[in-house]
């Protein structure tokens, strides 16, 4: 799938939304690609102009070499968004036997069912199960025609630990079958752990686009501390390595490069009092690709 310098705004004029403002992004076959962003970052418009619901207002987007809303007919895609719509009052085995028939090549119904791990609510009625249970199914009918890519919107988002584990269980089972995923979440440590590769949506925009080791890097993989007693923050920025400087609760957070550089630069000046040496995590690489004064300054690794 390719976004080329795809731009998707909302509104009238004097109340713009530029929800998808120049996005490019290539995905291969077979990759597991999380979708990270704050909200209103434009993962939801994304999503709606890959799966043909939308258009760009510019640029191109193409899903597995075609217009999205033909491919989509063809069943190559299927889709788990973040809609309300009603529970369907039939049995989870009907619901996704009506569901296969729609398409012209679906997985065996068993085979469905079996993927998204709900066989054993085969007989059960949808609008009876639980959330988890539910969003399973849901996960069944995105998965039914056999499409070569599943799209999901926040597909965890209203599940407990216990179903959240359970899901993406069934998400890898689905993507070792070499198909692709791509979903969108705010949990970064699922995203860490489920996906090759995390692209970073701010304003619309990819600011980063790697493996979740790339993009820890990509905010200074080093975290040093120390408590500034007093002294002021001048200067800390361009110590060597130092590519942050945050002051929380009277200590100065440097995020560095180069965490040797950044500590022996700190001894010589004296300013080792409570020093604290660790490694930035994802979620302190995304709070900082993020922030609203973040530039938009691309990171992007060789995919
Ligand atoms: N149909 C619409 N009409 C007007 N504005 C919209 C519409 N859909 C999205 N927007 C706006 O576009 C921006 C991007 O929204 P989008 O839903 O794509 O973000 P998101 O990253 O999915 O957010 P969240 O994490 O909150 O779901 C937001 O400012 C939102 O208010």
């Amino acid at each position: 799938m390719e976004f080329t310098a795809a731009v998707k705004t909302f509104g009238r004029a004097g109340s713009t939304v530029r929800a998808v403002d120049g996005m490019d992004l290539t995905v291969g076959r077979g990759e597991t690609v999380a979708l990270l962003g704050r909200n209103g970052a434009g993962k939801s418009t994304a999503i709606s102009l890959l799966l043909g619901l939308n258009d760009p207002d510019s640029g191109t987007v193409r899903l597995l070499g075609r217009a999205p809303d033909r491919a989509v007919r063809a069943g190559l895609a299927g889709a788990m968004l973040q809609d309300g719509r009603p529970i369907p009052r039939v049995t989870v085995g009907e619901l996704i036997r009506f569901v296969a028939a729609l398409y012209p090549r679906p997985l065996p119904v068993a085979e469905a069912l079996a993927l998204a791990g709900v066989t054993e609510y085969a007989d059960r009625r949808v609008d009876k199960l639980s959330g988890g249970q539910v969003q399973r199914v849901r996960f069944a009918v995105a998965l039914a025609g056999d499409p070569e890519l599943v799209v999901l919107d926040e597909p965890t988002a209203a599940l407990d630990v216990e179903a959240r584990r359970a899901f993406w269980v069934s998400i890898r089972s689905f993507a070792e079958r070499g198909r692709t995923v791509l979903f969108s979440t705010h949990h970064l440590e699922e995203a860490d752990g489920n996906a090759d590769r995390i692209v970073v949506l701010h304003r619309g925009r990819v600011v980063a686009d790697g493996s979740g080791e790339a993009i820890k890097r990509s905010a200074g993989g080093g975290l040093v501390s120390v408590d500034l007693a007093g002294r002021s923050t001048a200067g800390l920025e361009s110590l060597p390595g130092v590519v942050g400087v945050e002051v929380r609760g009277g200590r100065a957070q440097l995020r560095t490069d180069d965490s040797d550089a950044t500590v022996v630069e700190l001894a010589r000046i004296g300013a080792v009092r409570g020093l604290q040496v660790g490694r930035a995590t994802l979620e302190d690489a995304f709070l900082s690709l993020t922030a609203p004064t973040a530039a938009a300054d691309t990171v992007k690794e060789a995919a």
